[in-house]
């Protein structure tokens, strides 16, 4: 009522105004017009409604995961048992979390570089020449590549390919440009926490868009026919043959593995991604790429965000096990129940 008021009595003033003082005394009234006494919504400074929502916690709905980081530092997380498993070797560390048990992570020498086999020889790749940025239509790397850069200019990759192609050492564009993105290393930030069922697992503190680059596979680079020596302790062999006559789709850790290709052990010397597990409904992929060496039969393992990933959600690759093909030293058939909890679960690892 009182508003009511107030409105006529500007009405009744506004005759004595100048043509321009009027418009802008029209200006305000129409933003602080009285509100329809039957509409619940005020009205903002152009006029129009405004509708406020309040979101209400359902009794027992569990907090939300960015808010369980944001709120707690670091050192007085629950459960965390190891500042860096990394030892400072990473740029950022990895802590390792346990609320299940009082078990610590176990020992291994974390490497942040592939180890290659003595006789291993690099041929360096030829280069662009490319002074400024590269670009799809002139670089020698984007031509590789199918005639484009595979990464946007936030570092996403664009599409899964069999093989992605990197500028590297002896091309001319510099360290920033976009199409070295892998080679620079983690950018995330990783934590392994131990899961119920798998063992430990690997999962980000933030959230991850889609596309984005999580770390690589790292460990001691074998042939093949020296990988089945170990198939004692092959929890943690890549198959990368498999990954590469598979076209950047299939993984293989733990693989039956062919003749004439590569595996990557990380039981003893490895680094984050030896904890990454299984899922049948994964959220990142595994791709091929090449950017310091030109063999294709051992390209780095980079494994990137298949969909965007909320903050402690696992992070999860398909092992692309083809079951009944792993077997043990007598040469029997080893059979592994796979835990992901998916929906689409098969119920096998291998
Ligand atoms: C590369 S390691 C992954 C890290 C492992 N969880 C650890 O604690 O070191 C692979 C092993 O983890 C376990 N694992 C991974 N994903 C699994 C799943 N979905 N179900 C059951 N076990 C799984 C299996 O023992 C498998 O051989």
């Amino acid at each position: 009522m009182l508003n009511l008021f107030r409105f006529r009595r500007n009405r009744k003033r506004q005759t004595n105004l100048r043509p321009k003082a009027r418009k802008r005394q029209h200006r305000f009234e129409k933003q602080h017009q009285p509100q329809n006494p039957r509409s619940c919504h005020p009205r903002g400074p152009l006029g129009n409604l405004v509708f406020k929502f309040e979101l209400k916690r359902i009794p027992g709905q569990p907090e939300l995961a960015i808010r369980e980081v944001k709120s707690k530092k670091f050192k007085t997380r629950e459960g965390l048992c190891v500042d860096d498993i990394t030892n400072g070797k990473e740029k950022i560390r990895i802590s390792a979390v346990n609320t299940i048990n009082d078990e610590n992570p176990p020992s291994f020498n974390y490497i942040t570089k592939i180890m290659y086999p003595d006789w291993y020889r690099p041929v360096p790749p030829t280069g662009c020449d490319c002074v400024g940025r590269c670009s799809d239509k002139r670089c020698k790397c984007a031509a590789k590549n199918g005639g484009e850069i595979p990464y946007n200019h936030n570092g996403a990759i664009v599409e899964a390919k069999p093989l992605v192609y990197e500028c590297g050492p002896a091309c001319k564009c510099p360290p920033s440009c976009y199409n070295r993105v892998t080679q620079h290393g983690m950018k995330i930030q990783l934590e392994i926490f131990k899961t119920e069922t798998r063992g430990w697992g690997v999962r980000s503190l933030n959230s991850i868009s889609s596309g984005s680059f999580i770390c690589e596979y790292v460990g001691e680079l074998l042939e093949d026919t020296e990988a089945e020596k170990r198939t004692g302790n092959d929890e943690y062999l890549f198959d990368i043959g498999q990954n590469y006559s598979d076209m950047g789709t299939g993984t293989g850790v733990g693989m039956d593995t062919g003749t004439d290709g590569f595996t990557i052990d990380a039981a003893n010397y490895g680094n984050v991604g030896r904890f990454i597990n299984h899922s049948c409904s994964p959220n990142l992929y595994a791709q091929n790429v090449l950017y310091d060496q030109e063999d294709k039969r051992m390209p780095h393992i980079m494994l990137f965000a298949a969909e965007n990933i909320p903050p402690l959600q696992e992070l999860t690759y398909h092992y692309n096990y083809a079951v009944d093909t792993v077997h043990d030293s007598d040469g029997n058939i080893k059979v592994k129940k796979c835990f992901c909890g998916s929906t689409e679960c098969t119920g096998r690892l291998y």
